[in-house]
């Protein structure tokens, strides 16, 4: 038995794998053909997420903790939560403007995560389908749901209230698709890079409301100082606040992984206060995203050979937040085992 449960780690599966013995399914995020409604199946909180072209990209992404978790249904919310940990996932349906269905999904979680006690949001992911065309009104989608977002961030927590590390990217089909994991006692530290601005600092130029994440995540059991699991939010080539190399997609992803280094490095973890350094070769459940088909081999040999052999890394070709980005990754660097 763990004493402190920081037991929660994610592992990429194959559709239907069992956990090891003595582990349990907190959650299932399955990336496939088409899109599955949050929803309690065989005891588990699950949802699928339309990412995958093709049979051969189809995965599953698990979060597995060390107690019995206990599931249900919030409103349009699927959950489970273990006593130290909360997972929570939804769907917008598709429709014509996101900005309020996007406020009233924020406003559900955040009820669900204060009425069952899990105040430390850890790390969220939203999957927008057709994130760069423009919604009924003429904008576009991703600036639609940054404005539902940040309306429902502010109210909640106040114009600086902080967020975690996120991804916002397209996905294949079924409105916005997201899934959440929180904490009920960890330490949870946001981190920030020094080579781009704040997200949401992001000038007006880029939509009407900023999007609303940190560049990373640490969550540490109480009284460890380290950083602890360092959640890495989705990166790209960015730096200041504006896209670097355009159609270029070697050079895209050389800046996007400098920034993801930069931001695990020990220099940027101690300016946030923390005495502790990660690199590449550390991230683990590596996702990479794609915009371009034909780009796959070159990224899969610069992630080959930034990344340590035994990191679990998936290929995604969807559309990214802002349409001159070629490519986005994000992963995570677990603390080392006690
Ligand atoms: C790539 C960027 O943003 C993307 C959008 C995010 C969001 O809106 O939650 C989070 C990370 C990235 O997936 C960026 O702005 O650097």
């Amino acid at each position: 038995m763990a004493t402190y449960p920081n037991g929660l780690r994610g592992r990429l599966v194959r559709p239907h794998e069992e956990p090891p013995p003595g582990r349990h399914l907190l959650g299932r995020i399955a990336f496939l053909d088409h899109h599955r409604p949050p929803a309690v199946r065989d005891g588990v909180a699950d949802m699928g997420v339309h990412l995958a072209r093709d049979e051969r990209a189809l995965v599953t992404e698990v979060w597995e903790t060390d107690a019995p978790p206990t599931s249900g249904m919030y409103q349009d919310l699927v959950y489970a939560h273990d006593g130290e940990y909360l997972f929570c996932a939804g769907q917008i349906p598709e429709g014509g403007s996101y900005r309020e269905p996007v406020r009233e999904a924020y406003d559900a979680a955040f009820d669900l995560i204060s009425e069952l006690g899990y105040p430390h949001v850890i790390r969220i992911w939203h999957f927008i389908n057709d994130i760069n065309r423009a919604n009924a009104d003429g904008m576009e989608i991703y600036r639609d749901f940054c404005l539902g977002r940040a309306e429902a961030v502010d109210r909640r927590l106040g114009p600086a209230g902080e967020m975690p590390a996120a991804t916002g990217i397209g996905s294949l089909g079924g409105g916005i698709s997201w899934y959440l994991l929180a904490s009920r006692s960890g330490r949870i530290r946001h981190l920030e890079n020094p080579l781009q601005v704040p997200a949401p600092s992001y000038p007006h130029r880029y939509g009407p409301r900023p999007p609303k994440f940190a560049r990373a995540t640490s969550l540490s059991p109480p009284g460890l100082d380290g950083a602890g699991d360092v959640f890495v939010a989705g990166t790209a080539s960015i730096l200041g606040h504006e896209t670097i190399h355009e159609g270029d997609v070697a050079k895209q992803c050389d800046v996007t992984l400098a920034n993801m280094a930069k931001v695990l490095s020990r220099e940027n973890l101690l300016a946030h206060g923390i005495d502790d350094g990660r690199t590449l070769k550390d991230l683990r459940l590596v996702k990479v995203y794609l915009r371009r088909e034909e780009d796959l081999e070159a990224v899969r040999s610069a992630c080959a050979e930034a990344f340590s052999d035994t990191a679990e890394i998936v290929y995604f070709t969807v559309d990214i937040c802002r349409s001159d980005l070629l490519v986005e990754i994000e992963g995570i660097a677990p603390r080392a085992p006690a």
